[in-house]
């Protein structure tokens, strides 16, 4: 009898704004790591989540949504998730199986096309999706690139999600654990809080302030009595921005900070007091240096 060898490698998610990548991986996970919305382009980092499984370990390296870019943010984030397509050892793009395949997703496909590694179509909301829907998106979807396996998932169901897991693995290479077994994600906990209020400010305030906002962590101390106390900026483009996120008497203010507390005490498994500040910052997406400082730049 011969052992099965151990697989481990990295896997990118890619495809258009809202194709569901950052859901998967949280499914994947089987927690939250990554913020979800409605909103296009919620995703701005790049975030890595570790899968283990008895027989490998898959690194799922989530990508900003690839679209034609308006502004130096868009470019930068564009740049960030074309990057990790020649870096890793397996690529997924995702579509949406309820809307109609268009220009972006053959841009998308055209890209990941040049990708050396294996290539698997994932298609997205299976359970939202007609099945006539499904089947003419399935025809299109596949040739958007020469895809290796085809996959028709529903992440906020869970099925297929395990499926999806077990393809990946027998794509990638023999190899080592790359990361320990209790390390789940390679994103900080102050990252993981930005993004927690990020989350909430675009739940509350989607039709508002889109894109215009970003959130910084400054700290998280902890006290003697075993409760954390953080602080956060929201940052946003115009003073006008800035009133809405506040809300009349700092209500709407107050209820992001609620919503983004109860996810940030599962967070750090404590008590936690929650310091918001809005503040505004002209054009930032505009603002290459801006747009470093608040960290939502392509790293390495
Ligand atoms: N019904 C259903 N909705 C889903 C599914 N997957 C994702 N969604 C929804 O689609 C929206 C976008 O999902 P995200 O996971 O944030 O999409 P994304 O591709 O990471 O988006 P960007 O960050 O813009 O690149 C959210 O409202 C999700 O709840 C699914 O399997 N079924």
């Amino acid at each position: 009898m011969t052992d099965t060898p151990f697989k481990s490698g990295f896997v990118a998610l890619v495809g258009r704004p809202n194709a569901g990548k950052s859901t998967l991986l949280n499914a994947a996970c089987g927690q939250r790591i990554a913020i979800t919305s409605p909103v296009a382009q919620t995703t701005r980092k790049r975030l890595r989540a570790v899968v283990n499984t008895p027989t490998s370990q898959i690194v799922i390296v989530d990508t900003p949504g690839l679209h034609k870019p308006k502004d130096a943010l868009g470019k930068e984030l564009n740049r960030a998730a074309l990057g990790e397509l020649s870096d890793v050892d397996v690529v997924a793009m995702l579509v949406d199986a309820t809307k109609p395949v268009g220009t972006g997703d053959e841009w998308v496909g055209a890209h990941v096309d040049k990708a050396h590694a294996p290539k698997i179509l994932v298609l997205t909301k299976a359970d939202i999706a007609k099945p006539d829907q499904m089947q003419a998106q399935l025809e299109a979807a596949s040739k958007l690139a020469h895809f290796d396996d085809v996959i028709v998932t529903s992440a906020t169901e869970g099925f297929n999600v395990d499926a999806f897991l077990a393809l990946v693995s027998e794509k990638l290479p023999e190899g080592p654990k790359w990361f320990p077994d209790d390390m789940d994600s390679d994103a900080t906990e102050e990252d993981l809080v930005a993004e927690f209020v990020r989350e909430k400010v675009l739940l509350n305030c989607r039709d508002e302030v889109p894109h215009s906002v970003a959130v910084v962590c400054n700290d998280i101390v902890w006290k003697k009595d075993g409760h954390a106390s953080v602080s956060a900026t929201i940052f946003v483009e115009r003073e006008g921005q800035k009133g809405i996120i506040v809300g009349k008497g700092g209500s709407m203010v107050k209820k992001i900070g609620v919503a983004a507390r109860a996810d940030i005490e599962r967070l750090l498994g404590a008590k936690v007091y929650l310091e918001l500040r809005v503040q505004v910052r002209p054009q930032w997406r505009r603002d290459q240096n801006e747009i470093r400082r608040l960290g939502y730049e392509a790293t390495e």
